[in-house]
């Protein structure tokens, strides 16, 4: 929608490109979107959207000057239907597939992406890609429709099942090409969205008529630019109740620690947000910050003071935290996932048996019990909570509108709370890490009072 009183321009932003399908064929004809005459939908002045509704990257700014941002501030394409659609829904073949690890919420995106392309465009030809990349030249395409998939977002997973590995760029396109899909909608994480790059620049050099989208997902929510990833929420919720259980056997012994791992390959998000809203938490190990055990400003001293003071003490660590202290042999220096992701050695496992064998060294005569919960996989295999859930629906929508107007080489995401069209390869560089320096690290510190784990 197009505010003509505003004194901001297109010509003062610098406004994102995204690729259009028009960029690289000679199909340009249009249809009216089917929305526009939609029973269900009141389309007012302004439903919908066109190339200058933009969102802001950054809405925070320090008018003194001295905060830097960028000059003319970044700015993306508004995601939301179009009144013009590339795409006559008739000749749609739209497949989906999810990669890479769970996220509560994948299957509720799967659905809406059906349900939406079914009941707001009339598309018929919707296809799921089993397991993964590998999946498109692997297995048979699987049919999908909203009655197959009506229940699905009360479901953890994902019913099209997932995998890590198997990227072949030639066996895909030429998959892609063989069963005549034009929409491909790929929900993945970081590894997934670089391999989004390459099937779309593949694409482009076929001159294939082909949109792709990604929708970014990831329980560690390392994915940049957006505000957070789907299941995040719900994963920091089931997080809780492993801290709380930690708790409990905590305070429940003569100098008792509670030790809980969580999720976070190489961002402390889970871990972060877990101890922020838990409040029993004494101290948070993430990946983004080193720390030490013995000496001055050590864990050891610090547990020792905690148990002191409090006779109890919980402590979560991120499990990519504290990796290069963690002997190994040669092997395990090297060992990658079938994604070519580190493999990491059990934090929790060696931090607990660390701390049994300080305690049992400089306090052989007193009691000390130390209890490790590991939720790994509990906190990314349930299905999403209310929060989740509806964001899966309006990525998924987001998604839809997008690819119906011709849009390609793109990840939709809220950024602000604003819904955006952001370049794919854009996404997959960004990395989303904990920002120790920020008011919400500090803000930890002040929650768990744990040492900053610098050396004096
Ligand atoms: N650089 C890359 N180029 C092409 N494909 C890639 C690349 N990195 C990863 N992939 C592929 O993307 C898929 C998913 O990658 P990965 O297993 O790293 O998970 P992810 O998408 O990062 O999700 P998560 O980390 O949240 O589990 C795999 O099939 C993998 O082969
Ligand atoms: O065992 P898997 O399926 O490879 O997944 C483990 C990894 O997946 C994630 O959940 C997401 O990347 C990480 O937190 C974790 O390291
Ligand atoms: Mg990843």
């Amino acid at each position: 929608m197009s505010n003509s009183s505003s004194s901001i321009s297109i010509s003062n932003v610098q406004l994102q490109h995204i690729s259009h399908l028009t960029n690289y064929s000679s199909q340009i004809q249009t249809h009216t979107n089917p929305l526009a005459v939609n029973p269900f939908f009141r389309t007012f002045p302004g439903f919908f959207l066109t190339s200058s509704d933009i969102v802001l990257r950054h809405n925070v700014l320090d008018l003194s000057g001295t905060f830097p941002s960028p000059n003319p501030p970044l700015a993306y394409h508004r995601a939301g239907p179009r009144n013009q659609i590339l795409f006559d829904p008739v000749t749609v073949r739209a497949a989906i597939v999810t990669c890479g690890g769970l996220c509560p919420g994948m299957n509720t995106v799967i659905r809406e992406l059906v349900v939406g392309l079914w009941e707001l465009y009339g598309v018929r030809e919707i296809f799921g890609i089993k397991a993964g990349y590998r999946g498109f030249y692997s297995y048979d395409p699987v049919r999908l429709n909203p009655k197959m998939v009506d229940d699905w977002h009360k479901r953890g997973g994902t019913v099209l099942e997932t995998s890590r590995g198997g990227f072949d760029l030639k066996k895909i396109v030429d998959a892609i090409q063989n069963h005549g899909f034009n929409q491909l909608y790929i929900i993945g994480g970081d590894g997934t969205m670089r391999g989004a790059v390459e099937i779309f620049e593949e694409l482009k050099q076929r001159k294939l008529y082909i949109s792709v989208v990604g929708i970014p997902k990831t329980v560690d929510n390392d994915v940049g630019i957006i505000d957070r990833s789907f299941g995040f929420q719900t994963a920091v919720e089931m997080a809780q109740q492993a801290i709380n259980a930690a708790h409990v056997e905590a305070e429940s012994a003569v100098n008792g620690i509670g030790l809980v791992k969580l999720m976070g390959r190489s961002t402390g998000h889970i871990a972060l947000h877990a101890t922020l809203s838990s409040r029993d938490v004494d101290c948070c190990l993430i990946p983004e910050i080193d720390f030490y055990l013995e000496g001055k400003g050590g864990l050891f001293e610090f547990l020792e003071d905690r148990l002191k003071e409090m006779g109890h003490a919980v402590l979560v660590v991120a499990e990519g935290a504290g990796q290069d202290m963690i002997p190994r042999t040669e092997s395990q220096k090297t060992e990658k996932d079938e994604s070519g992701n580190p493999v990491f050695l059990d934090v929790g496992g060696w931090l607990k048996s660390e701390l049994k064998n300080w305690w049992s060294r400089d306090h052989p005569n007193e009691l000390f019990t130390i209890k490790y919960i590991d939720p790994t996989y509990m906190i990314r295999a349930v299905p999403p909570n209310a929060t989740d859930n509806s964001y899966c629906t309006l990525l998924a929508h987001s998604a839809i509108h997008g690819v119906m107007a011709g849009y390609t080489g793109f990840v939709c995401g809220p950024i602000n709370g604003n819904y955006a069209y952001i370049p794919v390869d854009e996404v997959a560089k960004a990395k989303n890490k904990v920002d120790t320096r920020d008011h919400k690290w500090s803000w930890v510190r002040s929650v768990s009072n744990q040492p900053d784990f610098i050396r004096s």
